[in-house]
C-alpha cells in the first residue's frame, strides 16, 4: 500500500541518520544467552522441529538459515513463548529457564520481531511505537521515565522521525516493517528475536537494518537472533549462522563453516557456489537455478 499523504511520502527518507549511535541513557543491559537444547516443536501431531540444539550467544548475532518450511521461524517463536515444545528446555545464561520468566519480566527481557504483522487502524507510528513501551509501565505512564526518550531513539534509529505522525494504515509495506523493528526497539529488551527484518525494505534500509543488529550487538551487547534468507547478509551480519534443513540442525558455525558449497546445494537443491569479495573477503553466495546452471555448464565446458 502506497502513502497517500504527499508530505509523508517525501519524509520517508529520514534527514536524521537511521544508523547513528543509539547512546541514550537508559538503554537497557547487555542480553543473557540462551540456551535451547533437545526442542521438538510442532503443528497438531506433526513434529516440525526435531531435537534441536541451539546457542544465542549473549551479546552476539546468531543468524538461522534455511530453506522454506524448515523451522526457522517456529524455533524463533518457541525462544519467544509463543509455540510451546513438546519436548525440550530454553534456558537463560542465569540459569532461569525461560518459561518460568512471569509476563512482565520476560517481555523486559526478550522480543520478536515476527513477520508480516497487520497494520493497527487508527494509530500513528508514534502511539504503535509507544506498544514496545507496555511491559515498562505501572497502571499510569508517568511510571516510565525513560519511555519518551526510549520511543524516540527508536524512531530515530529507524528513520521513521520524519513520519512519526502519519497514520500507520497509510505506510507502505517497508514502512510498516520499520515501525515494528522501531516498536521492538522501544522495548530495550537484552535478546532481540528478528524474523527476516530485512523483508520489504528497499537496498538502503536493508543495509541500514542490518548494520543497525550489528550495532545493537556490539556496542549494546544486545543478544540477537535473526532469521535471513539473504545468506550474504547472514554472513555480514552474524557471528554464527545456524542452518536448518527439515527441522534439523544441519550446520552451526562462522560463515565460513556453515556457508560451504556443496553442503547449501544440498540443503537448497540447487546448485550454490560460494566465493569471498575480493575487496571485503566477506563470503558471497551465488545461487543457479536450472536454467543459469545449464549456461554455467556449457561456458565451463568450452
Ligand atoms: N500454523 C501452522 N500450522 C501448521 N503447520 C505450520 C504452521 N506454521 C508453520 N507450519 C509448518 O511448519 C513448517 C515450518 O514452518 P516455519 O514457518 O517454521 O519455517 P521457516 O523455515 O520459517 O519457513 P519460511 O522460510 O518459509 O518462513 C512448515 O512445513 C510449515 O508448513
Amino acid at each position: 500500500m502506497a502513502l497517500s499523504n504527499p508530505a509523508a511520502t517525501t519524509a520517508s527518507v529520514d534527514p536524521v541518520d537511521p544508523v547513528r549511535s543509539p547512546d541514550a541513557p537508559g538503554r537497557a543491559g547487555a542480553g543473557l544467552g540462551i540456551d535451547a537444547t533437545g526442542l521438538r516443536l510442532g503443528y497438531g501431531r506433526t513434529e516440525i522441529v526435531h531435537d534441536v540444539a541451539l546457542r544465542l550467544e549473549a551479546g552476539q548475532v546468531t543468524a538461522l538459515i534455511g530453506p522454506n518450511g524448515s523451522g526457522k521461524s517456529t524455533v524463533l517463536r518457541a525462544l519467544a513463548r509463543l509455540h510451546a515444545p513438546t519436548h525440550g528446555a530454553m534456558t537463560l545464561d542465569d540459569g532461569r529457564a525461560l518459561d518460568t520468566l512471569a509476563r512482565r519480566e520476560f517481555a523486559r527481557t526478550l522480543t520478536l520481531l515476527s513477520q508480516s504483522r497487520p497494520a493497527p487502524s487508527g494509530l500513528s507510528v508514534r502511539e504503535v511505537v509507544e506498544f514496545g513501551r507496555h511491559p515498562h509501565r505501572g497502571r499510569i505512564r508517568s511510571a516510565d521515565p525513560e519511555g519518551a526518550a526510549a520511543v524516540q531513539e527508536a524512531l530515530e534509529l529507524t528513520g521513521l522521525t520524519g513520519i512519526a505522525d502519519a497514520g500507520v494504515d497509510e505506510l507502505s509495506g517497508g514502512q510498516l516493517q520499520r515501525v515494528w523493528l522501531a516498536t521492538s526497539l522501544a522495548q530495550r529488551t537484552g535478546v532481540l528475536l528478528l524474523d527476516e527484518p530485512t523483508n520489504h525494505l528497499d537496498l538502503r534500509y536493508q543495509v541500514e537494518t542490518i548494520d543497525l543488529v550489528r550495532e545493537l550487538a556490539d556496542e549494546h551487547g544486545i543478544t540477537v537472533g535473526i532469521v535471513l534468507h539473504d545468506l550474504d547478509q547472514a554472513a555480514v551480519v552474524a557471528d554464527r549462522l545456524v542452518l536448518l534443513s527439515e527441522g534439523r540442525v544441519v550446520a552451526d558455525g562462522a560463515a565460513a563453516e556453515v556457508l560451504r558449497g556443496e553442503l547449501l546445494s544440498e540443503v537448497y537443491g540447487i546448485r550454490i557456489d560460494v566465493d569471498a569479495d575480493p575487496a571485503t573477503g566477506a563470503l558471497r553466495t551465488k545461487a543457479f537455478g536450472h536454467r543459469r546452471r545449464s549456461a554455467a555448464d556449457a561456458s565451463a565446458s568450452v
